[in-house]
Protein backbone atom coordinates (compact mmCIF):
# COMPACT_ATOMS: atom_id res chain seq x y z
CA UNK A 1 0.00 0.00 0.00
CA UNK A 2 1.27 3.40 -0.87
CA UNK A 3 -0.16 6.81 0.22
CA UNK A 4 0.07 9.56 -1.36
CA UNK A 5 1.32 12.45 0.74
CA UNK A 6 3.11 12.39 4.46
CA UNK A 7 -0.27 13.74 5.50
CA UNK A 8 -2.49 11.20 4.22
CA UNK A 9 -0.31 8.72 5.91
CA UNK A 10 -0.98 10.04 9.30
CA UNK A 11 -4.94 9.43 8.72
CA UNK A 12 -6.25 6.02 9.24
CA UNK A 13 -8.30 5.66 6.87
CA UNK A 14 -5.23 5.93 4.07
CA UNK A 15 -3.39 3.08 5.87
CA UNK A 16 -6.73 1.02 5.79
CA UNK A 17 -7.12 1.19 1.94
CA UNK A 18 -6.54 4.06 -0.52
CA UNK A 19 -7.89 1.63 -3.05
CA UNK A 20 -10.56 1.44 -1.14
CA UNK A 21 -11.82 4.23 -2.91
CA UNK A 22 -11.87 3.05 -6.04
CA UNK A 23 -11.99 -1.08 -6.26
CA UNK A 24 -9.53 -1.90 -8.47
CA UNK A 25 -11.69 -2.48 -11.74
CA UNK A 26 -11.33 -6.62 -11.79
CA UNK A 27 -12.94 -6.53 -15.42
CA UNK A 28 -10.02 -5.55 -17.00
CA UNK A 29 -6.46 -7.18 -17.79
CA UNK A 30 -3.66 -5.47 -15.80
CA UNK A 31 -2.10 -3.06 -17.89
CA UNK A 32 1.90 -2.82 -17.49
CA UNK A 33 2.20 0.90 -16.76
CA UNK A 34 5.71 0.53 -15.02
CA UNK A 35 7.47 -1.83 -17.45
CA UNK A 36 5.53 -1.77 -21.07
CA UNK A 37 7.19 1.31 -22.97
CA UNK A 38 4.05 0.94 -25.27
CA UNK A 39 1.44 0.75 -22.43
CA UNK A 40 2.82 3.86 -21.17
CA UNK A 41 3.01 5.61 -24.09
CA UNK A 42 -0.71 4.72 -24.33
CA UNK A 43 -0.86 6.48 -20.53
CA UNK A 44 0.79 9.63 -22.08
CA UNK A 45 -1.26 10.09 -24.97
CA UNK A 46 -4.51 9.59 -21.87
CA UNK A 47 -2.54 12.35 -19.64
CA UNK A 48 -2.28 14.41 -22.87
CA UNK A 49 -5.96 14.17 -23.67
CA UNK A 50 -6.87 14.48 -20.17
CA UNK A 51 -5.25 18.24 -19.99
CA UNK A 52 -6.45 19.37 -23.52
CA UNK A 53 -9.83 18.47 -22.11
CA UNK A 54 -9.30 20.24 -18.84
CA UNK A 55 -7.72 23.49 -20.31
CA UNK A 56 -10.61 23.59 -22.89
CA UNK A 57 -12.98 23.37 -20.07
CA UNK A 58 -11.32 25.59 -17.52
CA UNK A 59 -11.49 28.52 -20.05
CA UNK A 60 -15.82 28.03 -19.54
CA UNK A 61 -15.70 29.70 -15.78
CA UNK A 62 -19.32 28.61 -15.74
CA UNK A 63 -19.08 24.61 -16.08
CA UNK A 64 -15.80 25.39 -13.13
CA UNK A 65 -17.37 28.32 -10.80
CA UNK A 66 -14.22 29.77 -9.37
CA UNK A 67 -13.53 28.80 -5.55
CA UNK A 68 -15.31 25.27 -6.21
CA UNK A 69 -13.86 22.15 -5.52
CA UNK A 70 -13.66 20.92 -8.55
CA UNK A 71 -11.60 24.01 -10.01
CA UNK A 72 -9.45 23.25 -7.56
CA UNK A 73 -9.13 19.88 -8.62
CA UNK A 74 -8.55 21.09 -11.75
CA UNK A 75 -5.79 23.35 -11.20
CA UNK A 76 -4.03 20.60 -9.38
CA UNK A 77 -4.26 18.26 -12.34
CA UNK A 78 -3.14 20.75 -14.76
CA UNK A 79 -0.44 22.82 -12.40
CA UNK A 80 1.17 19.12 -11.78
CA UNK A 81 1.41 18.43 -15.83
CA UNK A 82 2.79 22.34 -16.51
CA UNK A 83 5.28 21.32 -13.64
CA UNK A 84 6.51 18.76 -16.48
CA UNK A 85 7.67 21.04 -19.26
CA UNK A 86 9.36 23.48 -16.86
CA UNK A 87 5.93 26.04 -15.63
CA UNK A 88 5.22 26.65 -19.07
CA UNK A 89 1.12 26.61 -20.07
CA UNK A 90 -0.24 23.48 -20.56
CA UNK A 91 -2.39 24.63 -23.27
CA UNK A 92 0.73 25.08 -25.02
CA UNK A 93 2.60 21.87 -23.76
CA UNK A 94 -0.21 19.94 -24.88
CA UNK A 95 0.30 21.14 -28.39
CA UNK A 96 3.82 21.04 -28.11
CA UNK A 97 5.31 18.51 -27.14
CA UNK A 98 6.30 14.68 -28.41
CA UNK A 99 6.28 11.56 -26.50
CA UNK A 100 8.83 12.49 -23.73
CA UNK A 101 7.75 11.50 -20.27
CA UNK A 102 7.52 7.62 -21.01
CA UNK A 103 11.20 7.43 -21.85
CA UNK A 104 12.25 9.51 -18.56
CA UNK A 105 12.16 7.70 -14.87
CA UNK A 106 11.54 10.99 -13.42
CA UNK A 107 8.77 12.01 -15.97
CA UNK A 108 6.92 8.27 -15.97
CA UNK A 109 6.37 8.88 -11.86
CA UNK A 110 5.20 11.83 -12.33
CA UNK A 111 2.77 10.67 -15.18
CA UNK A 112 1.76 7.74 -13.42
CA UNK A 113 1.15 9.83 -10.20
CA UNK A 114 -0.81 12.25 -11.71
CA UNK A 115 -3.51 9.87 -13.19
CA UNK A 116 -3.89 7.36 -10.22
CA UNK A 117 -4.05 9.97 -8.04
CA UNK A 118 -5.34 13.58 -9.38
CA UNK A 119 -7.12 12.11 -11.79
CA UNK A 120 -9.19 9.66 -9.99
CA UNK A 121 -9.72 12.20 -6.94
CA UNK A 122 -11.41 14.52 -10.24
CA UNK A 123 -13.05 11.87 -11.43
CA UNK A 124 -14.51 10.64 -7.64
CA UNK A 125 -15.49 14.33 -7.40
CA UNK A 126 -16.97 14.66 -10.75
CA UNK A 127 -19.09 11.69 -10.36
CA UNK A 128 -20.15 11.94 -7.00
CA UNK A 129 -17.80 9.57 -5.85
CA UNK A 130 -18.99 6.04 -7.64
CA UNK A 131 -17.05 3.23 -7.45
CA UNK A 132 -14.80 3.49 -10.83
CA UNK A 133 -16.52 -0.25 -11.56
CA UNK A 134 -19.72 2.02 -11.75
CA UNK A 135 -18.90 4.79 -13.35
CA UNK A 136 -17.64 2.35 -16.57
CA UNK A 137 -21.00 0.59 -16.22
CA UNK A 138 -22.73 3.53 -16.61
CA UNK A 139 -20.58 5.59 -18.98
CA UNK A 140 -21.88 3.37 -21.60
CA UNK A 141 -24.93 5.63 -21.46
CA UNK A 142 -22.52 8.43 -21.26
CA UNK A 143 -23.87 10.41 -24.56
CA UNK A 144 -26.80 11.40 -22.06
CA UNK A 145 -24.58 12.13 -19.15
CA UNK A 146 -24.16 15.78 -18.22
CA UNK A 147 -21.05 16.51 -16.24
CA UNK A 148 -19.18 19.49 -15.89
CA UNK A 149 -16.42 18.61 -18.61
CA UNK A 150 -18.95 17.38 -21.66
CA UNK A 151 -19.37 13.97 -22.86
CA UNK A 152 -16.00 13.55 -25.08
CA UNK A 153 -14.18 14.28 -21.72
CA UNK A 154 -15.88 10.77 -20.57
CA UNK A 155 -15.77 9.18 -23.71
CA UNK A 156 -12.36 9.92 -23.47
CA UNK A 157 -11.53 8.35 -20.05
CA UNK A 158 -13.90 5.35 -20.67
CA UNK A 159 -11.92 4.57 -23.78
CA UNK A 160 -8.96 4.70 -21.91
CA UNK A 161 -11.06 2.69 -19.00
CA UNK A 162 -11.03 -0.22 -21.18
CA UNK A 163 -7.25 -0.91 -21.32
CA UNK A 164 -7.06 -0.97 -17.34
CA UNK A 165 -6.05 2.20 -14.49
CA UNK A 166 -2.79 2.47 -13.55
CA UNK A 167 -2.77 1.58 -9.39
CA UNK A 168 -0.71 1.79 -6.67
CA UNK A 169 1.45 -1.21 -7.75
CA UNK A 170 2.49 0.59 -11.28
CA UNK A 171 3.56 3.53 -9.17
CA UNK A 172 5.71 1.53 -6.38
CA UNK A 173 7.54 -0.34 -9.69
CA UNK A 174 8.60 3.09 -10.89
CA UNK A 175 9.61 4.03 -7.10
CA UNK A 176 11.97 0.61 -7.18
CA UNK A 177 13.00 1.51 -10.68
CA UNK A 178 14.28 4.94 -9.55
CA UNK A 179 15.92 3.47 -6.58
CA UNK A 180 17.46 1.06 -8.78
CA UNK A 181 18.88 3.69 -10.97
CA UNK A 182 19.92 5.32 -7.62
CA UNK A 183 22.09 2.26 -6.43
CA UNK A 184 23.29 0.59 -9.58
CA UNK A 185 24.82 3.83 -11.25
CA UNK A 186 25.57 5.77 -7.69
CA UNK A 187 23.44 8.62 -8.43
CA UNK A 188 22.79 11.90 -6.22
CA UNK A 189 19.04 11.39 -5.06
CA UNK A 190 19.13 14.99 -4.57
CA UNK A 191 20.16 15.51 -8.98
CA UNK A 192 17.39 12.89 -8.92
CA UNK A 193 14.86 15.26 -7.48
CA UNK A 194 16.18 18.13 -9.61
CA UNK A 195 15.21 16.19 -12.52
CA UNK A 196 18.80 14.85 -13.50
CA UNK A 197 19.16 11.20 -14.62
CA UNK A 198 22.96 10.58 -14.62
CA UNK A 199 24.32 13.73 -17.39
CA UNK A 200 20.84 14.31 -18.77
CA UNK A 201 18.36 17.08 -17.70
CA UNK A 202 14.77 17.15 -17.66
CA UNK A 203 12.08 18.94 -16.16
CA UNK A 204 10.03 16.72 -13.96
CA UNK A 205 11.09 16.98 -10.22
CA UNK A 206 10.22 15.82 -6.99
CA UNK A 207 8.24 17.81 -4.25
CA UNK A 208 8.76 16.79 -0.85
CA UNK A 209 5.70 14.00 -0.62
CA UNK A 210 7.48 12.15 -3.74
CA UNK A 211 10.79 11.77 -1.90
CA UNK A 212 8.64 10.49 0.69
CA UNK A 213 7.25 8.13 -1.27
CA UNK A 214 10.05 6.66 -2.38
CA UNK A 215 11.67 6.45 0.70
CA UNK A 216 8.78 4.63 1.94
CA UNK A 217 9.31 1.79 -1.03
CA UNK A 218 13.00 1.83 0.27
CA UNK A 219 11.93 0.72 3.47
CA UNK A 220 9.65 -2.06 2.63
CA UNK A 221 12.26 -3.31 -0.07
CA UNK A 222 14.93 -3.07 3.05
CA UNK A 223 16.97 -0.08 1.24
CA UNK A 224 17.54 1.43 4.17
CA UNK A 225 20.88 3.59 3.10
CA UNK A 226 18.70 5.09 0.38
CA UNK A 227 15.51 5.06 2.37
CA UNK A 228 17.53 7.27 5.12
CA UNK A 229 19.16 9.33 2.04
CA UNK A 230 15.38 10.06 0.53
CA UNK A 231 13.97 11.13 4.22
CA UNK A 232 16.84 13.65 4.65
CA UNK A 233 15.74 14.71 1.35
CA UNK A 234 12.29 14.50 2.11
CA UNK A 235 12.72 16.75 5.14
CA UNK A 236 14.83 19.48 3.22
CA UNK A 237 12.42 19.75 0.52
CA UNK A 238 9.29 19.81 3.44
CA UNK A 239 10.77 22.75 5.24
CA UNK A 240 10.70 24.70 1.45
CA UNK A 241 7.67 23.47 -0.03
CA UNK A 242 5.67 23.26 2.82
CA UNK A 243 3.87 20.20 1.21
CA UNK A 244 4.21 17.59 4.21
CA UNK A 245 4.68 17.10 7.26
CA UNK A 246 8.66 17.95 8.61
CA UNK A 247 7.64 16.11 12.50
CA UNK A 248 6.01 13.30 10.32
CA UNK A 249 9.13 12.63 7.95
CA UNK A 250 11.69 12.95 11.03
CA UNK A 251 9.26 10.34 12.55
CA UNK A 252 10.06 8.08 9.47
CA UNK A 253 13.44 9.05 9.52
CA UNK A 254 14.14 7.73 13.05
CA UNK A 255 12.57 4.56 12.72
CA UNK A 256 14.65 3.91 9.21
CA UNK A 257 17.83 5.11 11.20
CA UNK A 258 16.92 2.50 14.02
CA UNK A 259 16.15 -0.70 11.33
CA UNK A 260 19.51 0.13 9.67
CA UNK A 261 21.02 -0.27 12.55
CA UNK A 262 19.84 -2.70 13.76
CA UNK A 263 20.16 -4.80 10.65
CA UNK A 264 24.04 -3.28 10.47
CA UNK A 265 27.06 -5.42 12.01
CA UNK A 266 30.89 -3.73 12.31
CA UNK A 267 32.58 -6.76 12.40
CA UNK A 268 31.41 -8.70 9.35
CA UNK A 269 30.52 -5.13 7.31
CA UNK A 270 32.09 -5.78 3.99
CA UNK A 271 29.93 -9.10 3.66
CA UNK A 272 26.87 -7.28 4.43
CA UNK A 273 24.50 -6.19 1.51
CA UNK A 274 25.77 -3.05 -0.06
CA UNK A 275 22.58 -1.24 1.22
CA UNK A 276 23.81 -0.03 4.32
CA UNK A 277 26.04 2.64 5.36
CA UNK A 278 29.80 1.87 6.33
CA UNK A 279 29.06 2.56 10.18
CA UNK A 280 26.13 2.98 13.03
CA UNK A 281 24.18 6.30 11.66
CA UNK A 282 23.29 8.42 14.98
CA UNK A 283 20.22 10.68 15.10
CA UNK A 284 22.20 14.08 14.70
CA UNK A 285 20.21 15.63 12.02
CA UNK A 286 22.09 15.05 8.55
CA UNK A 287 24.89 12.61 9.92
CA UNK A 288 23.96 9.62 7.09
CA UNK A 289 25.81 12.34 4.79
CA UNK A 290 28.90 12.03 6.69
CA UNK A 291 28.96 7.98 6.16
CA UNK A 292 30.05 6.71 3.46
CA UNK A 293 27.64 3.89 1.81
CA UNK A 294 29.16 0.36 1.96
CA UNK A 295 28.46 -0.77 -1.81
CA UNK A 296 30.70 2.27 -2.51
CA UNK A 297 34.01 0.84 -0.14
CA UNK A 298 33.01 -3.12 -1.50
CA UNK A 299 33.46 -1.52 -5.42
CA UNK A 300 36.52 -0.28 -4.65
CA UNK A 301 37.77 -3.63 -2.34
CA UNK A 302 36.33 -5.97 -4.71
CA UNK A 303 36.08 -4.46 -8.19
CA UNK A 304 37.40 -7.02 -10.87
CA UNK A 305 37.47 -10.10 -8.53
CA UNK A 306 35.80 -12.96 -10.74
CA UNK A 307 33.68 -15.15 -8.39
CA UNK A 308 30.44 -15.02 -8.46
CA UNK A 309 29.81 -13.39 -5.08
CA UNK A 310 31.52 -10.26 -6.33
CA UNK A 311 29.02 -10.42 -9.47
CA UNK A 312 26.48 -7.66 -8.41
CA UNK A 313 29.39 -5.36 -7.37
CA UNK A 314 30.96 -6.10 -11.05
CA UNK A 315 27.36 -5.29 -12.38
CA UNK A 316 27.60 -2.04 -10.87
CA UNK A 317 31.32 -0.82 -12.69
CA UNK A 318 30.76 -2.16 -15.68
CA UNK A 319 26.91 -0.53 -15.96
CA UNK A 320 28.31 2.77 -14.97
CA UNK A 321 31.33 2.26 -17.75
CA UNK A 322 34.19 1.15 -15.96
CA UNK A 323 36.34 -1.45 -18.08
CA UNK A 324 37.56 -4.31 -15.70
CA UNK A 325 39.57 -6.48 -18.09
CA UNK A 326 43.29 -6.10 -17.63
CA UNK A 327 45.48 -4.53 -19.65
CA UNK A 328 47.06 -7.65 -21.40
CA UNK A 329 43.22 -8.67 -21.92
CA UNK A 330 42.20 -5.70 -23.59
CA UNK A 331 45.64 -5.93 -25.90
CA UNK A 332 43.63 -9.04 -27.50
CA UNK A 333 40.56 -6.86 -28.62
CA UNK A 334 40.10 -6.04 -32.16
CA UNK A 335 37.60 -5.59 -35.02
CA UNK A 336 37.52 -7.58 -38.15
CA UNK A 337 35.70 -8.08 -41.85
CA UNK A 338 34.64 -11.53 -41.60
CA UNK A 339 34.11 -12.91 -44.69
CA UNK A 340 35.34 -16.67 -44.60
CA UNK A 341 32.89 -17.89 -42.04
CA UNK A 342 30.29 -18.24 -44.34
CA UNK A 343 30.07 -17.70 -48.71
CA UNK A 344 27.19 -15.56 -48.44
CA UNK A 345 29.75 -12.95 -46.97
CA UNK A 346 32.69 -12.97 -49.57
CA UNK A 347 31.31 -10.04 -51.11
CA UNK A 348 29.94 -8.05 -48.60
CA UNK A 349 31.58 -8.62 -44.85
CA UNK A 350 30.69 -9.00 -41.44
CA UNK A 351 31.73 -6.41 -39.33
CA UNK A 352 32.53 -8.07 -35.93
CA UNK A 353 34.26 -7.02 -32.69
CA UNK A 354 36.08 -9.15 -29.90
CA UNK A 355 34.80 -7.62 -26.69
CA UNK A 356 36.97 -10.57 -25.24
CA UNK A 357 38.87 -13.40 -25.76
CA UNK A 358 38.80 -16.14 -23.85
CA UNK A 359 36.03 -16.22 -22.94
CA UNK A 360 35.39 -14.99 -27.05
CA UNK A 361 32.14 -12.72 -26.44
CA UNK A 362 31.66 -11.23 -29.95
CA UNK A 363 29.85 -8.18 -31.18
CA UNK A 364 28.50 -8.19 -34.57
CA UNK A 365 27.06 -4.95 -36.44
CA UNK A 366 24.93 -3.94 -38.70
CA UNK A 367 22.91 -7.86 -38.75
CA UNK A 368 19.18 -6.81 -39.06
CA UNK A 369 17.03 -4.88 -41.27
CA UNK A 370 15.14 -2.24 -39.79
CA UNK A 371 12.19 -4.23 -41.65
CA UNK A 372 13.45 -7.35 -39.56
CA UNK A 373 13.40 -4.99 -36.18
CA UNK A 374 10.53 -3.28 -36.87
CA UNK A 375 8.30 -6.80 -37.32
CA UNK A 376 9.66 -7.96 -34.40
CA UNK A 377 8.96 -5.75 -32.11
CA UNK A 378 5.46 -4.95 -33.57
CA UNK A 379 4.77 -8.23 -33.24
CA UNK A 380 6.33 -8.37 -29.27
CA UNK A 381 3.96 -5.57 -28.40
CA UNK A 382 1.49 -7.70 -28.92
CA UNK A 383 2.13 -10.58 -26.36
CA UNK A 384 4.12 -8.90 -23.56
CA UNK A 385 3.69 -10.24 -20.70
CA UNK A 386 6.15 -9.82 -17.32
CA UNK A 387 9.10 -11.78 -16.75
CA UNK A 388 8.88 -15.14 -14.75
CA UNK A 389 11.56 -16.45 -13.18
CA UNK A 390 12.08 -19.21 -14.52
CA UNK A 391 11.90 -18.06 -17.97
CA UNK A 392 15.25 -16.26 -17.43
CA UNK A 393 17.08 -18.43 -15.18
CA UNK A 394 16.65 -16.60 -12.35
CA UNK A 395 16.84 -18.91 -10.33
CA UNK A 396 20.25 -19.76 -10.60
CA UNK A 397 21.62 -16.04 -9.84
CA UNK A 398 22.73 -15.30 -6.41
CA UNK A 399 20.85 -13.02 -4.38
CA UNK A 400 19.88 -12.82 -0.75
CA UNK A 401 18.11 -9.67 -0.48
CA UNK A 402 14.69 -9.23 -0.66
CA UNK A 403 15.79 -5.98 -3.40
CA UNK A 404 16.04 -8.83 -6.01
CA UNK A 405 13.20 -10.71 -5.31
CA UNK A 406 10.75 -7.89 -5.37
CA UNK A 407 11.63 -5.83 -8.19
CA UNK A 408 13.81 -8.73 -10.18
CA UNK A 409 11.35 -9.56 -12.81
CA UNK A 410 9.34 -6.63 -12.12
CA UNK A 411 11.73 -4.66 -14.64
CA UNK A 412 10.91 -5.89 -17.95
CA UNK A 413 8.50 -7.54 -19.90
CA UNK A 414 8.91 -10.91 -22.38
CA UNK A 415 7.16 -11.76 -25.49
CA UNK A 416 7.64 -15.17 -26.65
CA UNK A 417 5.59 -17.86 -29.56
CA UNK A 418 6.80 -17.52 -33.40
CA UNK A 419 8.05 -14.32 -35.06
CA UNK A 420 7.21 -14.20 -38.74
CA UNK A 421 11.05 -12.86 -38.90
CA UNK A 422 12.01 -15.78 -36.21
CA UNK A 423 13.46 -17.85 -39.16
CA UNK A 424 14.84 -15.32 -40.93
CA UNK A 425 17.29 -15.07 -37.35
CA UNK A 426 17.86 -18.62 -37.35
CA UNK A 427 18.97 -18.38 -40.86
CA UNK A 428 21.24 -15.64 -40.25
CA UNK A 429 22.47 -17.21 -36.75
CA UNK A 430 23.74 -20.42 -39.14
CA UNK A 431 25.32 -18.74 -41.23
CA UNK A 432 27.28 -16.53 -38.67
CA UNK A 433 28.25 -19.63 -36.56
CA UNK A 434 28.25 -23.18 -38.68
CA UNK A 435 25.83 -24.41 -36.06
CA UNK A 436 22.48 -25.90 -36.20
CA UNK A 437 19.53 -23.20 -34.88
CA UNK A 438 16.72 -23.91 -36.82
CA UNK A 439 13.91 -26.45 -35.35
CA UNK A 440 13.86 -27.50 -32.31
CA UNK A 441 17.41 -27.23 -31.69
CA UNK A 442 16.90 -23.70 -30.63
CA UNK A 443 14.47 -21.76 -28.01
CA UNK A 444 11.79 -19.90 -29.98
CA UNK A 445 13.23 -16.48 -30.52
CA UNK A 446 12.31 -14.76 -27.51
CA UNK A 447 12.22 -10.59 -26.87
CA UNK A 448 12.60 -8.55 -23.68
CA UNK A 449 11.83 -5.15 -23.59
CA UNK A 450 13.26 -2.50 -20.94
CA UNK A 451 11.81 0.88 -19.99
CA UNK A 452 13.45 3.00 -18.34
CA UNK A 453 14.49 1.46 -14.63
CA UNK A 454 14.46 -1.78 -16.27
CA UNK A 455 17.00 -4.73 -15.96
CA UNK A 456 18.03 -7.87 -15.52
CA UNK A 457 20.08 -9.11 -12.99
CA UNK A 458 23.39 -11.14 -13.66
CA UNK A 459 22.43 -14.70 -14.28
CA UNK A 460 22.90 -17.53 -16.51
CA UNK A 461 21.11 -18.33 -19.57
CA UNK A 462 19.79 -22.35 -18.73
CA UNK A 463 17.25 -24.05 -19.87
CA UNK A 464 13.98 -22.20 -19.28
CA UNK A 465 12.16 -25.41 -18.23
CA UNK A 466 14.30 -26.73 -16.24
CA UNK A 467 14.77 -25.56 -12.37
CA UNK A 468 18.45 -25.98 -11.89
CA UNK A 469 21.10 -25.68 -13.94
CA UNK A 470 21.77 -28.52 -15.83
CA UNK A 471 24.21 -28.64 -18.70
CA UNK A 472 22.71 -30.89 -20.65
CA UNK A 473 19.89 -28.31 -20.92
CA UNK A 474 21.62 -24.96 -21.02
CA UNK A 475 22.60 -23.35 -24.02
CA UNK A 476 25.75 -23.53 -26.04
CA UNK A 477 25.26 -20.67 -27.53
CA UNK A 478 23.56 -17.08 -26.78
CA UNK A 479 22.60 -14.58 -29.29
CA UNK A 480 21.16 -11.38 -28.18
CA UNK A 481 20.06 -8.92 -30.75
CA UNK A 482 19.43 -5.11 -30.54
CA UNK A 483 16.75 -3.87 -32.18
CA UNK A 484 16.32 -0.52 -31.11
CA UNK A 485 18.38 2.49 -29.65
CA UNK A 486 19.00 2.80 -26.70
CA UNK A 487 19.41 6.49 -25.03
CA UNK A 488 21.27 5.92 -22.25
CA UNK A 489 22.09 2.91 -20.09
CA UNK A 490 20.90 -1.13 -20.77
CA UNK A 491 24.33 -2.00 -21.73
CA UNK A 492 24.99 -6.38 -21.86
CA UNK A 493 27.53 -6.62 -19.19
CA UNK A 494 29.49 -9.66 -18.76
CA UNK A 495 30.69 -9.75 -14.48
CA UNK A 496 33.04 -12.14 -14.85
CA UNK A 497 34.59 -11.75 -18.06
CA UNK A 498 34.54 -7.78 -17.04
CA UNK A 499 33.46 -6.12 -20.14
CA UNK A 500 30.37 -4.75 -21.50
CA UNK A 501 27.96 -4.36 -24.91
CA UNK A 502 26.31 -1.69 -25.76
CA UNK A 503 23.30 -1.86 -27.18
CA UNK A 504 23.98 -0.87 -30.68
CA UNK A 505 20.42 -1.69 -32.73
CA UNK A 506 21.04 -3.74 -35.43
CA UNK A 507 24.35 -5.53 -33.93
CA UNK A 508 23.93 -8.45 -32.04
CA UNK A 509 26.75 -10.02 -29.32
CA UNK A 510 27.54 -13.81 -29.31
CA UNK A 511 28.87 -16.02 -26.44
CA UNK A 512 29.40 -19.29 -25.59
CA UNK A 513 27.62 -20.53 -22.30
CA UNK A 514 29.27 -23.91 -21.58
CA UNK A 515 32.60 -25.35 -22.07
CA UNK A 516 33.45 -28.11 -24.35
CA UNK A 517 32.62 -30.82 -21.87
CA UNK A 518 29.42 -29.58 -21.64
CA UNK A 519 29.85 -28.32 -18.17
CA UNK A 520 28.92 -24.97 -17.28
CA UNK A 521 31.33 -21.91 -17.86
CA UNK A 522 31.04 -19.03 -15.13
CA UNK A 523 32.40 -16.93 -17.32
CA UNK A 524 28.97 -16.49 -19.23
CA UNK A 525 27.67 -15.18 -15.97
CA UNK A 526 26.13 -12.13 -17.17
CA UNK A 527 23.22 -8.91 -16.87
CA UNK A 528 21.15 -6.21 -18.50
CA UNK A 529 22.14 -3.02 -17.11
CA UNK A 530 18.78 -0.17 -15.91
CA UNK A 531 18.23 1.56 -19.17
CA UNK A 532 18.45 5.08 -17.63
CA UNK A 533 17.05 7.15 -20.47
CA UNK A 534 14.09 5.49 -23.28
CA UNK A 535 13.86 1.70 -23.90
CA UNK A 536 15.46 -1.08 -24.95
CA UNK A 537 14.06 -4.37 -27.11
CA UNK A 538 16.20 -6.98 -27.09
CA UNK A 539 15.86 -10.51 -29.14
CA UNK A 540 17.50 -13.79 -27.84
CA UNK A 541 18.41 -16.61 -29.36
CA UNK A 542 19.25 -19.74 -27.59
CA UNK A 543 20.39 -22.27 -28.97
CA UNK A 544 20.83 -25.63 -26.80
CA UNK A 545 24.12 -28.05 -26.12
CA UNK A 546 22.65 -31.34 -26.39
CA UNK A 547 21.58 -31.75 -30.05
CA UNK A 548 24.81 -30.13 -31.70
CA UNK A 549 27.69 -31.92 -29.92
CA UNK A 550 26.26 -35.26 -27.84
CA UNK A 551 29.22 -38.02 -28.03
CA UNK A 552 31.96 -35.35 -28.79
CA UNK A 553 34.35 -33.79 -26.52
CA UNK A 554 37.64 -31.96 -26.58
CA UNK A 555 40.95 -33.08 -26.17
CA UNK A 556 41.20 -31.67 -22.25
CA UNK A 557 37.76 -30.68 -20.29
CA UNK A 558 36.79 -27.86 -19.50
CA UNK A 559 37.96 -25.76 -22.70
CA UNK A 560 36.51 -22.79 -23.80
CA UNK A 561 35.09 -22.77 -27.15
CA UNK A 562 36.62 -20.21 -29.68
CA UNK A 563 35.62 -18.02 -32.42
CA UNK A 564 37.34 -17.74 -35.47
CA UNK A 565 38.83 -15.36 -37.38
CA UNK A 566 38.57 -15.42 -41.00
CA UNK A 567 38.82 -19.51 -40.41
CA UNK A 568 41.56 -19.16 -38.24
CA UNK A 569 41.71 -19.54 -34.49
CA UNK A 570 44.11 -17.60 -32.63
CA UNK A 571 47.17 -18.86 -30.26
CA UNK A 572 45.45 -19.24 -27.38
CA UNK A 573 46.60 -16.82 -24.42
CA UNK A 574 49.55 -18.34 -22.22
CA UNK A 575 48.29 -18.61 -18.81
O1 LIG B 1 19.10 -7.55 -22.11
C1 LIG B 1 20.25 -7.92 -22.03
O2 LIG B 1 21.18 -7.14 -22.19
C2 LIG B 1 20.56 -9.35 -21.72
C3 LIG B 1 19.37 -10.25 -21.87
C4 LIG B 1 19.59 -11.57 -21.22
O3 LIG B 1 20.62 -11.85 -20.69
C5 LIG B 1 18.52 -12.58 -21.19
O4 LIG B 1 17.39 -12.28 -21.63
O5 LIG B 1 18.78 -13.70 -20.73
FE1 LIG C 1 20.77 -13.94 -20.27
Amino acid sequence: MFCRTVVDIQNDACMTNIEGEFPPPTLFRQPLYALSISHLRSLERFDSEIVEHLTHTFLTTENLPIGSEIRRLVQVYLSDYEESFGKINARDAVYNKEMTFSRHPICAYRLTRRVTFLLQDLLSHELTYWPLQKLFDSLRHYENTNTNFGSRFLETVHNFSQQGWPNIENLETWAEKILRLQYVYNLEVNQLADGWVSTVPSNCTLHSFHCYEIAWVAMTTDQFASAIEWLELAKERASVDQKSSVVFIEFSLRNAIKNHNFGFDDVIKMEQGPWFFNRLITFVPGDSKNATKLRDLQYKAFKGNKQKMYSRINYFGLCSGDHLQTEREKAMLFCWNEFKIHPSYVIGPVKMEFLSQHPDIIQMYDILSEEEMGSIISESDDRLEPASSTFVGYNTASFSHHISQTSYHRSLVNSHGSFSKGRDLERKLERLTGLVVQGAVSEDLATASYSAGGHLHPHFDNHKYSGKLDSEKSPMITATFYLNDVELGGATVYTSAGVAASPVKGSLTLWFNIFNDGSVDFDSYHGGCPVLIGEKIVGNVWTNYEYQFSGKCGLQPMEKYRFPVNNEYLPKRKK
